[in-house]
């Protein structure tokens, strides 16, 4: 999958914007604050039709305008798709081939992308919270199901807290219903749960073949699913089902006092084990980047194999994160095989030799002017 076009009125610094872009390696360079991440952050917005940034759409509409679009024409196997985001005060919408799309959910993978930040190095070590959402913003753009299946379970689960709190305040004494609400939120759960079991195996099974790459020593990589339910009960949604409703039910009495629900995909989380020992505990800074690395390059083939497409790359400002030789493995992996968007004040040296004929466009408050050098 390529974009091909990219179209921006009143989003960020960008008054208006019409880019013309390369299938292989494309290059935002510039000083601080000119807009090389509000332009990674439109490609972003258009595919998630939400910033990796900001969770108020109102920040993506440039200051002092009422309302912002984000357009792009996408080429897939097939076909162009002309994508189209509006933000206004009331809210978003979004078209897909010029028709409007009532429901976000079905308009999410049409375009693929994979964001790669320098706060994505802290994937390891990060607390939890990081890595759910990274499980759950990588796999909804691989499967609507997914996406379908996170967002009931999370409705379920508000609604589920809110009349956890009515029973801990007493103004309910209804047990009953709770019991319908766990049911409901179980139902999910134990869908969520199998669904993610299954992509992180796919996904354990790309990034150990790169981390041993990367690694001259050949580290085994391990990524496991950590959860409250013990390994053999995380077998089947039937079987993750029955496991959750048992523990529920000796959950009760503290779920109540407390308020709020213990148990839970929500808690769930992910271990990285390097050569049998948690990385996050036991690793050096080096190998929690390597980690990271391993696993966001592994993410490229999953999302090839379960949408049948490659993504788009886009890398924030991360090279110069990056030692030489993990620079060298990140930009041969991607080169002929995904197309990249990369932000940079300045092309390293590796960046310069490695990258075949990347379209620079130098940015400047908001505006974009093409290398004469670079490809066209
Ligand atoms: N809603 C908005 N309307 C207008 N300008 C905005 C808006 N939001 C942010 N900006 C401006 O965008 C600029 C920041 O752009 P961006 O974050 O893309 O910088 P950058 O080029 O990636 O810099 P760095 O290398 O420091 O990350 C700032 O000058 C900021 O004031």
């Amino acid at each position: 999958m390529k974009l091909l076009q990219l179209e921006l009125d009143n989003f960020r610094n960008y008054q208006h914007l019409a880019a013309t872009f390369s299938p292989g390696v494309n290059v935002f360079l510039g000083p601080n604050a000119q807009g090389k991440t509000n332009l990674l952050e439109a490609i972003y917005v258009l595919a998630l039709t939400t910033s990796h940034r900001t969770h108020s759409d109102k920040e993506l509409i440039s200051w002092g305008e009422k309302d912002a679009l984000v357009a792009g024409l996408i080429q897939r196997k097939t076909s162009k798709i002309p994508l189209a985001l509006g933000f206004d005060t009331k809210g978003k919408h979004a078209r897909v081939n010029h028709l409007n799309q009532p429901k976000l959910a079905d308009y999410i993978g049409q375009l693929n992308v994979i964001l790669f930040a320098p706060e994505d190095l802290s994937l390891v070590k990060g607390a939890p919270a990081i890595r759910r959402t990274f499980i759950d913003r990588e796999f909804s753009q691989m499967s609507p199901k997914y996406l379908y299946i996170a967002n009931q379970y999370r409705a379920i689960l508000r609604q589920r807290n809110q009349y956890l709190k009515q029973l801990q305040s007493k103004k309910n004494t209804d047990l009953l219903f709770l019991e319908v609400l766990t049911e409901r939120l179980v139902m999910f759960a134990s869908e969520l749960i199998e669904r993610r079991l299954r992509l992180i195996q796919k996904l354990n099974a790309a990034a150990q073949p790169i981390q041993s790459a990367i690694t001259q020593t050949g580290e085994a990589l391990e990524i496991e699913y950590v959860s409250q339910l013990n390994p053999e009960e995380l077998v089947d949604a039937a079987t993750i089902q029955q496991a959750l409703l048992t523990r529920f039910e000796k959950l009760q009495a503290r779920e109540i006092q407390e308020g709020v629900t213990k148990l839970g995909p929500h808690r769930d989380d992910l271990a990285f084990i390097v050569n049998g020992r948690n990385v996050a505990v036991f690793g050096s800074q080096g190998q929690q980047r390597t980690t990271a690395l391993a696993v966001k390059l592994a993410e490229i083939d999953l999302m090839k194999e379960e949408t049948g497409e490659y993504p788009i790359l886009l890398l924030d400002d991360v090279l110069s994160e990056l030692d030489r030789e993990r620079q060298t493995h990140l930009l041969k992996a991607m080169q002929g095989k995904v197309q990249t968007f990369i932000t940079t004040p300045s092309l390293s040296d590796v960046a310069r030799q490695l990258i075949d004929q990347p379209k620079v466009f130098n940015v400047r408050a908001g505006n974009l002017v093409t290398d004469e050098h670079s490809k066209e």
